[in-house]
């Protein structure tokens, strides 16, 4: 692993009114790391993510990509090759054919007229093809996206994220909708993916046993706060116990 840092936090604070969502977090994360966020339902997971991809503004602290202040780097170009998001809703046009969905990943990099164009003829289709070769629908590019299974789906918007390329990978709940042996699939294919691209991936879980399974290191989030930051195996199962302790969120 490189010791380049990818993603600085320092004392980051985020509030929606009174509501404090992020209270004061710091952490640093390095070129290659694998890492999982869990935390309860509430604890501020979504926010930490939208924050790092400049989606909310935040009240305190900085956040540094690449060295840089994130507020440095302008929408477009330079930003989508450092960073890339996927979600659980895949954001994907469902009604164009799967190759289309997996070039979307170039619309960043591409003019308006190359990407008009492309929607005719697809531009610079070998990437895209290399793309659905790794995740496994090489033989799917000319399918309507909206046909397939949510797993497929999920596989297109990984293609999607290869041919765009970023340095950091941000997945908000990647596999929430899918059942376990395709979420097992789907995490399996992005981290073996991010790896060997040397990538670098925050992805937030609900599931521990996932986190476990394909992450190198946790940092879990309750009420605003990093309750541990540890490497996988120094995660014990009392801690995971405390973190999901009804009885510390009001909640029984
Ligand atoms: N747009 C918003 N307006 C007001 N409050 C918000 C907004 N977004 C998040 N919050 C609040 O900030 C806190 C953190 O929410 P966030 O969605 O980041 O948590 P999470 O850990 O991702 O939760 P989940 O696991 O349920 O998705 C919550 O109390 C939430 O109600």
């Amino acid at each position: 692993m490189s010791s380049k840092t990818m993603i600085e936090a320092k004392n980051i604070t985020k509030h929606f009114e009174r509501k404090i969502a992020l209270s004061s977090l710091s952490f640093s994360i390095k070129q290659g790391e694998l890492v999982a966020l869990i935390g309860p339902s509430g604890a501020g997971k979504t926010t930490l993510l939208n924050s790092i991809a400049g989606l909310v503004p935040l009240q305190g602290g900085e956040l540094l990509i690449d060295s840089l202040p994130l507020a440095d780097y302008k929408r477009g170009k330079k930003f989508a090759k450092k960073i890339g998001v996927i979600r659980q809703q895949f954001d994907l046009i469902g009604p164009l054919a799967v190759i289309h969905n997996v070039l979307a990943g170039k619309l960043s990099q591409w003019g308006l007229i190359k990407s008009l164009i492309s929607l005719l003829v697809p531009q610079e289709k070998e990437s895209a093809l290399t793309a659905l070769n790794r995740v496994g629908l090489g033989d799917k590019p000319y399918e309507i996206t909206a046909t397939l299974s949510g797993g497929e789906q999920q596989r297109v918007a990984m293609a999607r994220l290869m041919v765009q390329n970023p340095e950091i990978i941000l997945a908000d709940e990647p596999v929430a909708s899918l059942d376990p042996a395709r979420a097992d699939d789907v995490l399996s294919i992005l981290t073996k993916i991010v790896s060997e691209e040397n990538q670098t991936l925050v992805a937030s879980l609900h599931s521990v046993e996932y986190a476990r399974k394909y992450f190198t290191r946790i940092i879990s989030l309750k009420n605003g706060e990093i309750f541990f930051d540890l490497p996988t195996e120094k995660v014990s199962d009392e801690l995971l116990h405390e973190l999901y302790k009804l009885k510390e969120q009001g909640l029984i």
